[in-house]
């Protein structure tokens, strides 16, 4: 676990990044490859699987409930899946680690199934809402036996028949959605989420990819998705494209730094996730989209950036939960840009993996950036393409996006800026510090 044996690291500016690189593979689209594979009758195989510490630890707890599930030295993962209704009663508590998603989708799993589980995480998870699912997931007859607060540990006992709801999300959430969405799949009859406002539809695609009777009717801009229960799923190939959140970070830095050309290779462009882009676009970022494709039912294509002067604006509202992770590198480009930019409706940062309001407000503060922080979001004057002046040591606070934001400011800082722990980097995206050195940044 993090945080006992801290990796600290200095980054620095040190001319153009140039190259070709390819992140890994989506989170979010990992860890529900290895869920839906787990129920499905047979073998899958999916090869791009992100193996960050979060998504094994997805990989941990379906085997723990009984999937079979290896590493091939071709890199392909094998599942062998129990079947829905059939995942096994867990020997020991399951070990979240730091991942949210992990937790919150697999609370819906166990929900309808007949067995008791217990759920633990690190610091940082263990601070984090659970009520959000406890409540829909209570609705439809599960038991929870919780820390204070609503938090982790805590213990749940699924329930098998469960019963079908209709819930209408209270928050702009893809987790509290798939949560409902999983447990309603071995529960008779129709489970329905009323969705207001857009949030990454991966669950959607994936479930009916694995043959599940889904539906997402629209009422203006409502989704509402209709999934029935006690489905038969199965097996599938799934190849899984690059991660757009973790693209997030040389796109950024690339803009950044002066005279950079950055090619960022397989890049998943799901419009419920890729919003990042547009709005560094309307900031007057250079960025083009090459060799568009389909990429196992996802949209993908290579991102191609130069080093462009940003301006300030005000970001839209209406796509906050299409990039809701993208916010803490975005406030970096921000503190670069030419004029003042606002970020608001962002209350889902401060129950991220750290408060990613408060911790980059004092972040940009401390490497001599000009920031108000608000309730719901940020104030930003940026430099207009002049550096920060560094200098700062930031406690990345075992959250991974805001170490790798605070390196990416590292780079158009004139002192080093130094971040205490980069250990959590590892839970999405290993593999971070040698792609930014292969495009040139200096690290030490
Ligand atoms: O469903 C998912 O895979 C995720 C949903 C988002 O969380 P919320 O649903 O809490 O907004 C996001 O922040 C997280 O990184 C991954
Ligand atoms: C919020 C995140 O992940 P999770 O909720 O899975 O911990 C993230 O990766 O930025």
């Amino acid at each position: 676990m993090h945080g006992s044996n801290p990796t600290p690291m200095a980054f620095r500016s040190n001319g153009p990044l140039t190259g070709t690189v390819a992140v890994p593979g989506d989170k979010s689209i990992s860890h529900r490859s290895l869920m839906l594979s787990a129920l499905a009758v047979g073998e899958s195989v999916v090869e791009g699987l992100l193996e960050g510490e979060d998504v094994l630890a997805t990989a941990a707890a379906m085997r723990a409930m009984g999937a079979q599930i290896t590493r091939g030295d071709d890199g392909r993962w094998r599942i062998h899946g129990v079947g829905v209704g059939s995942l096994l009663q867990p020997e020991t508590a399951i070990e979240m680690g730091n991942s949210g998603t992990s937790t919150r989708l697999l609370m819906g799993l166990v929900a309808s199934h007949p067995i008791t589980a217990t759920f633990t995480g690190d610091a940082s998870l263990s601070k984090r809402p659970m009520g959000r699912v406890i409540e829909p997931l209570s609705l439809m007859g599960a038991d929870f036996t919780t820390s204070p607060g609503g938090r982790l540990p805590l213990t749940m006992r699924g329930i098998s028949p469960a019963v079908p709801i209709e819930y209408r999300l209270p928050v702009a959430s893809a987790q509290v959605k798939s949560a409902v969405l999983l447990a309603g799949l071995n529960t008779a009859g129709i489970t329905r989420v009323i969705e207001p406002v857009p949030t990454r539809d991966h669950s959607e695609r994936m479930l009916k990819g694995f043959g599940a009777d889904l539906s997402v009717e629209l009422d203006g801009t409502t989704r509402i998705i209709s999934i029935r229960g006690e489905a038969e799923l199965k097996p599938q190939h799934i190849v899984v494209p690059g991660d757009p959140s973790s693209a997030a970070f040389p796109v950024v830095a690339a803009l950044l730094v002066p005279g950079s050309h950055v090619t960022v290779t397989n890049v998943g462009l799901n419009p419920t996730r890729a919003a990042l882009f547009d709005v560094l676009r309307m900031m007057g970022g250079n960025i083009e989209f090459a060799n568009r494709r389909e990429v196992g039912g996802e949209p993908v294509a290579d991102i191609v950036v130069r080093g462009s002067t940003l301006k300030g604006i005000e970001t839209p509202v209406e796509t906050v939960a299409s990039m809701v992770d993208e916010y803490p590198v975005l406030f970096v480009a921000a503190a670069l840009a030419e004029g003042r930019t606002i970020a608001r409706g962002l209350e889902e940062l401060r129950v991220k993996e750290s408060d990613r309001i408060a911790v980059m407000a004092e972040g940009l503060r401390a490497i001599g950036a000009r920031v108000e922080e608000l309730e719901d979001g940020m104030i930003i004057d940026g430099t207009g393409g002049e550096t920060l002046p560094g200098g700062a040591t930031i406690a990345a606070r075992l959250d991974h996006r805001i170490a790798m934001s605070f390196a990416v400011a590292g780079l158009v800082s004139k002192a080093d800026v130094t971040i205490d722990d980069m250990a959590p980097v590892a839970t999405s995206f290993p593999g971070f510090v040698d792609l930014m050195k292969a495009l040139g940044a200096d690290v030490a």
